[in-house]
C-alpha cells in the first residue's frame, strides 16, 4: 500500500511530505528532487515571488546514498521567505503589541471570489483569511512534486513507464487537434518551451494571451495533458468504483487547487460521436493484439490497456485577479474589493508539473498493488512473470 501526506503552510518555516509503501532501491538523489522543483517553478506567467524564493530541499529520512531504503521517505521543502514571516506565522504565541506593527499581518477580511477564503472563515471560525488561505494555498504542491518525483523515478526503474505533461489550452488558445503529440522522449523539449506547450505556433499565441491578460490586469486558466508510455495492460480493476484507475486518477487530478474538470482520454468529446467513432476496434498486430486507435486514453474498464494512458485536467483562471473583483467586508458587511497584493497571471504549465506527479503516485500505487516487491527488482520480476504469463498477447 502507498501512503502519502503532507504539512506546512504557504509562509511557515517549510513544507513537508511522506510517502510510504515504496519498495527499496529506487534510484533518487536530492538533487534531482531540486531538479523537479525547479520545472513547478518556471512557466511564463508566473509571480513576483517564484522569481526570489527557493525550494530548499532536505531529504529527512528514507534514501541512503542516492537509493531508497523501503521505509517512510520524509522530504522538506523548506520557504526561502520564512525570514519575512517569523512573527505573522510563529507556531507560538507573540504579543499583540509586535503583531499590530507588522504591515503583512493585517487582518485579510475581503476574501478572494473562487479562493478558499471566505467558505474556509466560515467553516473554521475565523474572522480573516490568513489562517485558510495559507494551507489552501498551491505552495503546497511544492511537496507533492517532490516525493512525486520518488514515485516518477519508481515508475521509470521499475516499470520501464515515463510520465510527461504539456500545455493544450491557455485561455482561449488552444493546440490544434491534429498537433503531434509530445512521446516518451520528449519532456525536456516540452519543458524548454516557455509555456511547456509542445507546438510553437500555439505557445507563441498563448504567450500573446499571458501578455494581454497580464496587461488588462487578469488572470487565465487552461488545460494540461498528462501522457505516462509503457503502462503494462492490468493496472486498477473494473471491480469496485474506488480502485478503478480512471476513478483514481480523476480523483488525484482533482485534487489540485483550481482544478474543475478531469478528462480521460478523449472523454467529453467522445460522448458527442457515435459508437463506431468512439472506441478503439482490436487487431491482431505483429507484436500481439493492438487496439487501432487509443481514444479511450488507455483505460477500460477501470484498467490500463497498455495503450498510452492520456488525462486531461482543466484549471480555472487564477482567484488573485490584480483588477480586483466584488466582495464583502466580512468586518463591516458592507461591498468592498477582494484583497490582492501579487499573484500569479496564470499557473498552467506548474499546474501540468504538479499533474504528473499525481500521475506517477497513481500509477506508483496501482503497479505495487498488482505486483507487490520489497525492492525495485522484485517489481520489475514480478511484472516481468505477470507479462510473460499472459494468455492473450
Ligand atoms: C501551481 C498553482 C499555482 C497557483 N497560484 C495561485 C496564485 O498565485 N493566486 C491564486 O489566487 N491562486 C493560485 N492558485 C489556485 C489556488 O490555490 C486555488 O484556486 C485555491 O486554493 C482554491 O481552491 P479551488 O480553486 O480548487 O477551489 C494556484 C494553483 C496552482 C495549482
Ligand atoms: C508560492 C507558490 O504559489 C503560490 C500559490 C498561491 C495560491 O493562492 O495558491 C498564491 C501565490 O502565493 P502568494 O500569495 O504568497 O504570492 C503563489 O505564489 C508556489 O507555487 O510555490
Amino acid at each position: 500500500m502507498l501512503r502519502w501526506l503532507t504539512a506546512g503552510e504557504s509562509h511557515g518555516p517549510a513544507l513537508v511530505a511522506i510517502l510510504e509503501g515504496l519498495p527499496a532501491g529506487v534510484s533518487v538523489t536530492s538533487d534531482d528532487i531540486a531538479a523537479a522543483l525547479l520545472r513547478r517553478r518556471a512557466g511564463y506567467g508566473r509571480g513576483a515571488r517564484m522569481k526570489f524564493e527557493q525550494d530548499q530541499v532536505s531529504v529527512i529520512g528514507g534514501i541512503r546514498h542516492g537509493r531508497t531504503l523501503g521505509g517512510p521517505v520524509a522530504i522538506e521543502v523548506g520557504n526561502t521567505e520564512w525570514p519575512k514571516w517569523e512573527q505573522v506565522m510563529s507556531p507560538d504565541p507573540v504579543p499583540a503589541e509586535v503583531l499590530d506593527g507588522i504591515a503583512r499581518n493585517a487582518p485579510l477580511t475581503r476574501p478572494r471570489p473562487g479562493h478558499a477564503d471566505l467558505v474556509g472563515m466560515q467553516k473554521y471560525g475565523h474572522t480573516e483569511a490568513r489562517p485558510i488561505l495559507e494551507r489552501a494555498s498551491a505552495r503546497e504542491t511544492a511537496a507533492r512534486v517532490a516525493i512525486g518525483e520518488v514515485a516518477r523515478r519508481f515508475c521509470r526503474q521499475a516499470l520501464g513507464v515515463e510520465i510527461l505533461s504539456h500545455v493544450v489550452s491557455m485561455g482561449p488558445v488552444s493546440v490544434p487537434d491534429d498537433a503531434p503529440e509530445p512521446g516518451p522522449q520528449d519532456l525536456a523539449a516540452v519543458d524548454a518551451d516557455p509555456l511547456r506547450c509542445f507546438d510553437p505556433q500555439t505557445s507563441a499565441r498563448m504567450v500573446e494571451e499571458v501578455d494581454d491578460t497580464k496587461k488588462s490586469g487578469d488572470t487565465l486558466g487552461g488545460v494540461v495533458e498528462v501522457l505516462a508510455y509503457g503502462l503494462p495492460p492490468g493496472l486498477g480493476t473494473h471491480v469496485h468504483w474506488d480502485r478503478r484507475l480512471d476513478a483514481r486518477l480523476a480523483a488525484a487530478l482533482m485534487g489540485i487547487q483550481a482544478i474543475k474538470g478531469v478528462e480521460v482520454g478523449d472523454g467529453f468529446r467522445t460522448a458527442a460521436r457515435r459508437g463506431s467513432q468512439a472506441h478503439d476496434e482490436i487487431e491482431p498486430g505483429p507484436d500481439g493484439v493492438r487496439r487501432r486507435t487509443n481514444r479511450a486514453g488507455g483505460v477500460e474498464g477501470g484498467m490500463s490497456t497498455g495503450d498510452p494512458l492520456r488525462v486531461r485536467a482543466a484549471m480555472k483562471p487564477i482567484a488573485t485577479v490584480p483588477r480586483a473583483l466584488d466582495t464583502i467586508d466580512t468586518e463591516t458587511g458592507e461591498p468592498a474589493r477582494a484583497h490582492h497584493q501579487r499573484s500569479d497571471v496564470t499557473a498552467v504549465p506548474a499546474a501540468g508539473v504538479v499533474a504528473e506527479s499525481m500521475v506517477a503516485l497513481v500509477i506508483a500505487e496501482a503497479a505495487i498493488e498488482k505486483f507487490g516487491g520489497d525492492s525495485v527488482e522484485e517489481t520489475a520480476r514480478n511484472l516481468r512473470g505477470y507479462l510473460d504469463s499472459l494468455e492473450i498477447r
